[in-house]
């Protein structure tokens, strides 16, 4: 069974034939908090990520989301996922991508007018929402991405590096709309290597080679490693964890 947290980790293992990517994964994720997951490229953020999402099964360990067990497939409507490649038609527009989405979703049309102007607005991509999307920057592709994991008004959001190439203004109305979104009881999962954009997180679980470092809120690893910054923390850990450069 499940305990109280929206997303719930036990001994999560996954492997590729001889091939360990992810050991002894312990994480559990309180309802409404955004939650981030630190760690440098190749450390299994986006492998954690699809194991939470159901996209894959674990080798060994529990993965429980909502109080379900992972993979399932009734909870995908509750779950707003971004991955990291975008899954965008390119010769649709922006606005055909949504509603193609959004109908998957069961958004009923009148509603769906309205989510697909509040979500395009959060991603400033409002002048571009008729533009085909052979025409977007790789950038504005990932923002139509974020809009597209938020349009059904899920109460599970997993973004894998939402934020990666986004101009710091924006990047900060996102961060406003993720906080607007946790207020609401939204249960938000994060996948970052900026380091200073998980000090935006209220807790978080920091990774190396497959394997968590440390969890807690930022101040609270911050006080564990003696250390005035999240970057020096986690340097912190890798070296307490045995690791070098
Ligand atoms: N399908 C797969 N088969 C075998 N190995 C895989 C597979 N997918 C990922 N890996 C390996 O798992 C490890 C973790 O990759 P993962 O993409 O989860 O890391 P990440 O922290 O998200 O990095 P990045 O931010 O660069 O995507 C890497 O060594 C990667 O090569």
């Amino acid at each position: 069974m499940a305990d109280e947290s929206c997303i719930l980790l036990r001994g999560v293992e996954k492997s590729f034939g001889k091939k360990r990517i992810l050991e002894n994964i312990h994480l559990a994720v309180p309802y409404g908090q955004i939650y981030g997951l630190l760690g440098p490229s190749g450390c299994g953020k986006s492998s954690a990520v699809k194991l939470i999402a159901g996209i894959w099964e674990a080798t060994a360990g529990e993965v429980w989301v909502g109080g379900k067990r992972m993979p399932n497939l009734q909870l995908m409507r509750d779950i707003g996922y971004m991955a990291q490649s975008d899954a965008l038609y390119g010769d649709l527009s922006a606005r055909e991508n949504l509603m193609f989405f959004g109908q998957l979703y069961g958004i009923e049309r009148q509603r769906m007018q309205k989510r697909i102007q509040e979500v395009i607005q959060v991603v400033d991509l409002t002048k571009n929402l008729d533009n085909p999307l052979d025409s977007f920057s790789g950038g504005m592709k990932r923002r139509l991405s974020l809009a597209m994991a938020i349009l059904h008004e899920p109460q599970i959001l997993i973004l894998d590096e939402p934020t990666v190439g986004i101009d710091p203004l924006l990047r900060r109305n996102i961060w406003r709309e993720l906080y607007r979104m946790a207020e609401e009881g939204v249960t938000i999962l994060i996948t970052t290597h900026v380091m200073d954009e998980a000090e935006k997180c209220g807790q978080l679980s920091m990774m190396r080679a497959g394997r968590l470092l440390a969890s807690g809120t930022p101040e609270q690893i911050k006080e564990k490693a003696g250390t005035d910054t999240i970057e020096d923390a986690f340097l912190y850990f890798s070296q307490e964890q045995g690791g070098g450069l």
